[in-house]
């Protein structure tokens, strides 16, 4: 039985608590935290099997726990990863447009070798990272275009320096293009997804990112087209967002748990 501290108690946390407080696989959440003390009650208030709340989030992993899983954002990611692993705690990341700065990456990729401990990326709201991963030695281009409604992009920093007024967006309208590496900064709490694809294949600043609001979508769709000498590959991702968080896809969530699911588990493994 694994034995699992959240850090984040928003819409992805609440999903992964109650998931594994059904019992539908061997774990059990035994701490959480989140900034909000309101987020961290509203979640144990739910659950049949009550976790301590703890006061700071590297309280997590000094607990007897196996894994820390990560739902908040990218600067918890960069607060706590560290000392996750020097606590000797494995690390699930959603949040992982924080591995986009290389210092971080080089820093948490030495940590997990020096403590022997693994971090776990879910695909999270895409799909195709297997074959991406496969072909790596001979990508030459790979690029993801994200639509998603105007009201799914809100309060990204991006806007704090932009006269594009959502509100006031009544057609498919680009909103940003540009690479992976400005996009995680300037929206980061909407593509992480470019995030992962830059890490499975040729990096943050070859992989080019285009952001499209759509005010009659009520999809958050990805397409991604990646090729080389291997050939072409495209995924086109459609995505419902969840009811409670319109910039997290479901898809997103169910990743993250199944993700759990399989480090907690002893069953065949499916995929690549
Ligand atoms: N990898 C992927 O494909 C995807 C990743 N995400 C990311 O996953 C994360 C969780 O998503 P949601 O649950 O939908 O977001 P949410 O906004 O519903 O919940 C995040 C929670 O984390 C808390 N939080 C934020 N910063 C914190 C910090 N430094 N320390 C402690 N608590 C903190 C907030 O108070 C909030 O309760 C977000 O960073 C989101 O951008 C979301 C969708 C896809
Ligand atoms: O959930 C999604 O569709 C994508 C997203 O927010 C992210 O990658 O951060």
């Amino acid at each position: 039985m694994k034995r699992i501290a959240l850090l984040g108690c928003g819409s992805m946390g609440t999903q992964i608590a109650l998931t594994i407080d059904s019992n539908d696989f061997p774990a059990v959440l035994t701490h959480v935290y989140d900034a909000s003390k309101a987020a961290s009650s509203s979640l144990v208030e739910k659950l049949n099997n009550k976790p301590e709340i703890v006061e700071n989030s590297h309280l997590l992993s000094s607990q007897h726990i196996d894994i820390v899983v990560e739902a908040a954002s990218q600067d918890a990611v960069k607060d706590v990863a560290l000392s996750v692993l020097q606590n000797k705690k494995d690390l699930m990341i959603m949040s992982v447009g924080a591995l986009l700065d290389e210092s971080i990456y080089d820093i948490l990729s030495d940590a997990c070798k020096d403590f022997k401990k693994t971090i776990y990326l879910p695909s999270g709201a895409i799909a195709g990272l297997d074959g991406i991963k496969s072909v790596k030695s001979e990508l030459e281009s790979l690029s993801i275009t994200t639509t998603k409604h105007p009201r799914s992009l809100k309060g990204a920093k991006f806007f704090e320096n932009s006269d594009i007024n959502l509100d006031k967006i009544d057609s498919i309208t680009t909103i940003f293009d540009g690479t992976a590496k400005e996009a995680v900064s300037l929206f980061p709490a909407n593509i992480n997804v470019a995030a992962l694809l830059s890490l499975t294949g040729i990096g943050s600043k070859q992989t080019k990112v285009r952001i499209l609001a759509d005010p009659n979508t009520d999809k958050n769709t990805h397409h991604i087209e990646a090729s080389g000498k291997f050939g072409k590959m495209t995924f086109t991702i459609e995505n419902f967002p969840d009811k409670n968080n319109p910039k997290t896809s479901r898809l997103a969530i169910l990743s993250a748990i199944e993700t759990l699911k399989k480090y907690c588990s002893d069953e065949i493994q499916i995929g690549t």
